[in-house]
């Protein structure tokens, strides 16, 4: 039963809840129902555990940024904390040692380039890779999925590990299947019935997968761990790991937060969260161009009158396309890859909207609603660029562009993601144009999951003779 004051919602059932009420495939339909009929903030049981659904901008902004400290608090005890033994950044309940490593993240992936030419060459040398992989298939159907998901994790992983991999590496391939495998059973029925059900968490049932899977890649990093200690001089660091055995090393005083094995999940989450995320987008970006090509037209023009004959292309050069940067906020509103984001939980008992909510309980909060809201959206369901444009015709950021969340907990990866979405996307615009197959239907809706991603599809590329270059 639902405590006094609790937002209300529909009446749960024995052992369920209200998960019966949820579609295991898409449950999008279902959460705006609810909000339809029980107002922008109701509740759901997920078997017995009270979960709070926040709908659309305005309390999801009251929630996450005017009340940020009470809602920066993360669920305990489901399959994910389990997963990541409680020590990753991501599922870090508010508290020291999350702001210690959320603090180090930011300043280390700032040392290795974030903001600056260094990442931009990184990401420019894997872009090439890319390039040089399709000119092999000009003219043919390709699905991209491979390929930019080998690159977008090879951006991390030369931030964190101080390395790119070939992209027929087989541990390189295996960790990418693994986030990929590991992101769709955690948000999905198999996850629920293991937070639901202790009793049947010890069967041999599909979630184990998701253990084995990162005991695999969580073994493997902790030798790569192991080989930079043996190979690192104090003070000379090559990347993010020697960045954080010389501040564990540095400090001496007791209480010290960060320990080798915080070391191994902190550089598990930050792969996991670079990869599929931006991944999914630019794939999600290239679907969309190839299916809108007046939109791929008007880019690649603006491009050329950017560039004016210039060969290359730097992040520097955003400011001169502002079609192409509306074009690109409006792939990451469409891709949509964290549907109801991280889950939140409150830090202390706390109201909302006049209704109470106790200290631990599992707050989520629905981004598609924001992303997606009539009020805040011309045409919410059209790839529109022009959401991103004044009248002027420059480039602006809508409010309601909460894709990367906000408050205390948001994305800490977004100026990564931008980078490497402007410079991957416009690269390829500059040397190819994408061509949807005549023989194949597009389907533009998403396959739902805790991250969201296009369903498989494939595109030809040809070479865009018209790109201006001198
Ligand atoms: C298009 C790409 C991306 C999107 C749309 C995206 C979106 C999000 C969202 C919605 C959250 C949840 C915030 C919350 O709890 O309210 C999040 C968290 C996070 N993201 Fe991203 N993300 C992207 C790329 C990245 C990249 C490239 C990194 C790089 C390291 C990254 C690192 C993280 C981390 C570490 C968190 C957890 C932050 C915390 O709990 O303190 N993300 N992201």
């Amino acid at each position: 039963r639902r405590p006094k004051h609790f937002p209300p919602g529909p009446d749960p059932v024995p052992v369920f809840g209200n998960i019966l009420q949820l579609s295991t495939t898409n449950p999008l339909r279902d959460l705006n129902k609810f909000a339809r009929h029980y107002g922008n903030v109701y509740s759901l049981f997920l078997g017995n555990r009270p979960a709070v659904f926040l709908h659309g901008l305005q309390v999801i902004r009251q929630a996450l940024v005017t009340q940020g400290a009470d809602f920066a608090g993360r669920p305990q005890g489901l399959m994910i904390n389990h997963v990541t033994e409680n020590k990753g950044l991501i599922m870090a309940n508010y508290g020291p040692t999350w702001k210690e490593h959320r603090r180090f993240a930011l300043a280390s992936m700032k040392t290795f380039g974030l903001g600056k030419k260094t990442m931009e060459n990184k990401i420019l040398e894997e872009t090439h890779h890319i390039c040089s992989h399709l000119e092999n298939h000009l003219g043919d159907p390709v699905d991209p999925s491979f390929l930019i998901h080998s690159a977008s994790s090879n951006v991390i992983c030369s931030v964190l590990f101080g390395e790119r991999f070939e992209y027929k590496d087989e541990m390189h391939k295996l960790i990418i299947n693994s986030f990929k495998e590991n992101a769709q059973v955690a948000n999905g029925a198999w996850a629920a019935i293991y937070d639901g059900f202790p009793a049947l968490r010890g069967l041999p049932l599909p979630f184990q997968k998701v253990f084995k899977n990162f005991d695999i890649i969580k073994n493997h990093v902790r030798g790569v761990v192991k080989q930079h200690k043996s190979s690192r001089v104090p003070g000379e660091q090559r990347d993010v790991i020697d960045c954080y055995l010389d501040e564990m090393e540095k400090s001496t005083q007791d209480g010290c937060l960060l320990e080798e094995e915080r070391l191994v999940m902190l550089l598990l989450d930050l792969h996991f969260a670079a990869t599929d995320t931006t991944a999914n987008t630019i794939l999600s970006g290239i679907l969309y161009l190839a299916t809108h090509r007046d939109i791929q037209a008007r880019c690649q023009r603006e491009l050329d009158e950017g560039l004016a004959g210039r060969v290359g292309i730097s992040f520097e050069d955003r400011h001169r396309m502002p079609f192409v940067m509306a074009t690109l906020h409006e792939t990451v509103r469409v891709a949509n890859i964290a549907p109801v984001g991280v889950f939140h939980a409150t830090t202390r008992d706390t109201t909302l909207k006049g209704y109470r909510i106790p200290e631990g309980t599992l707050v989520i909060t629905n981004l598609t609603s924001v992303l997606s809201e009539g009020p805040h959206w011309e045409r919410p369901s059209d790839f529109y660029p022009p959401h991103f444009l004044d009248q002027d015709g420059s480039f602006r950021k809508p409010e309601a562009y909460l894709a990367f969340s906000a408050g205390p907990r948001v994305c800490l990866g977004e100026q990564l993601a931008n980078m490497e979405l402007f410079l991957v996307l416009v690269s390829l615009l500059q040397d190819f144009v994408f061509v949807w197959p005549e023989e194949d239907t597009p389907d533009l809706t998403p396959v739902f999951g805790g991250i969201q991603s296009p369903k498989p599809y494939r595109v030809t590329f040809r070479v865009n003779k018209d790109n201006g270059q001198k």
